[in-house]
């Protein structure tokens, strides 16, 4: 048995802010006809270069086709020799190794009739407490439309939120005292999320002045690896820590400065679930917790994070993925469900991934390329499409 052939398909889909985030579909097909199907996730972060869809597809090419498609970890090692990890949280390799490692793992599981999680180590958990996000606020009159998407989502079943902070702090402030007055102890803030933009002097300066609301941690409270910073912050403030994981180097600073409190770990970041699975076990070898993190995916990309969820034994704090939720569309026949608040692992009868890909859907959201357009570094930041400067 081997790997025949890889297509990739861009796919453009606007989320309920209006912000388009274009993803690439993954197929990898073999000699059998069985094929395995991942997703190159969320490719609107910086860095602004964007990738050739036809290049990468012969790069891929050459590293794919011929191989044992169960032959994982070699091809990681070889996709690693060619999408290198960078010291940078949005590095675009790791979107790639991401879809990739997604894709075998779906084929894999395929092949043996057994369901991704069934192949990580079974099941801890068939669902996964996740928490929604609130963007950015930066101007004032955010707040009203934020506490309206607390009011809808809660409606819905979601009874924790998380907030980004740090560019507006009366706005911040007015949103959680808005939610603070209006549900009480019924909706819980998980975390405040500085996404790096503040030093961690700045940081701390802003969670004193926060603190007098209930949260449960605070992530990215520091600059991109500013790992004496982190721990500075850490020692300063009585909440747990969070950062993401981007590369095994960061985690091993974090480690080794006894930065953070919990990793953040999302395979797109750190580039598969391969690669993730060895992110949590460092974590648990280090005594940390750890939360899989978003970069806001599709239900493929969504439902991979379920099944490393429900396989991991140190899966202790809240979780963020929550992207088909945030999506006015999908490419799937069957997206994945979440009920009260939890995102639900596909059952054991569903072998791989448990995703049907839709080709009207698919065709619908296709786009040609992954280039840019006119997105500003706000919009990129906040994830809106909001112009106003
Ligand atoms: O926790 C985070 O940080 C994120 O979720 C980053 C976001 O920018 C995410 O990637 C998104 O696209 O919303
Ligand atoms: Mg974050
Ligand atoms: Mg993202």
């Amino acid at each position: 048995m081997k790997i025949s052939d890889l297509k990739l398909t861009v796919v453009g889909i606007p989320r309920h802010t209006g912000f388009v985030s274009k993803h690439v579909i993954v197929e990898i097909m073999t000699d059998e006809g069985v094929t395995g199907i991942g997703e190159m996730s969320d490719f609107s972060h910086l860095p602004q270069y964007s990738l050739d869809i036809v290049d990468l597809t012969t790069v891929l090419k050459t590293i794919l086709v011929g191989k044992n498609p169960f032959d994982i970890s070699l091809i990681n090692k070889e996709l690693l020799a060619n999408f290198p990890e960078m010291m940078f949280y949005y590095e675009k390799g790791n979107f790639v190794r991401n879809g990739v490692d997604a894709a075998l793992h779906d084929l894999a599981g395929k092949l043996l009739n057994t369901s991704v999680a069934d192949l990580l180590g079974g099941r801890i958990k068939e669902k996964i407490k996740v928490c929604y996000p609130i963007f950015r606020h930066r101007f004032m009159e955010e707040v009203e439309e934020n506490l309206q998407v607390v009011r809808t989502r809660f409606a819905e079943g979601f009874d924790t939120f998380r907030l980004y902070v740090g560019k507006n702090l009366d706005a911040d402030e007015a949103f959680l005292d808005g939610v603070k007055n209006e549900f009480g102890s019924k909706v819980t803030i998980k975390s405040l999320d500085f996404s790096h933009l503040l030093s961690w002097k700045e940081a701390w300066q802003a969670t004193k002045r926060l603190s007098k609301y209930d949260f449960q941690l605070i992530e990215s409270p520091a600059v991109q690896n500013d790992f004496e910073g982190l721990q500075h912050f850490r020692l300063k403030v009585d909440h747990p820590v969070s950062e993401h994981v981007w590369s095994f180097r960061q985690q091993y600073e974090m480690i080794r400065h006894d930065s953070v409190d919990i990793f953040n770990i999302s395979p797109i970041f750190i580039g598969g679930l391969t690669a993730a699975r060895k992110a949590a076990a460092a974590a648990e070898v280090a005594g940390k917790g750890c939360l899989l993190g978003t970069t806001q995916e599709l239900s493929i990309g969504t439902t991979s994070m379920a099944h490393l969820g429900a396989s991991l034994a140190n899966l202790n704090f809240t979780s963020d993925p929550t992207g088909p939720e945030l999506y006015v569309g999908d490419v799937v026949k069957n997206p994945v469900k979440y009920e009260n608040g939890y995102l639900l692992v596909p059952g054991r009868d569903k072998p791989g991934l448990g995703m049907e890909l839709d080709w009207d859907l698919i065709e619908k959201y296709k786009v040609a390329d992954l280039s840019w357009g006119q997105i500003s570094v706000h919009q990129l930041q906040d994830r809106t499409s909001q112009t106003k400067a």
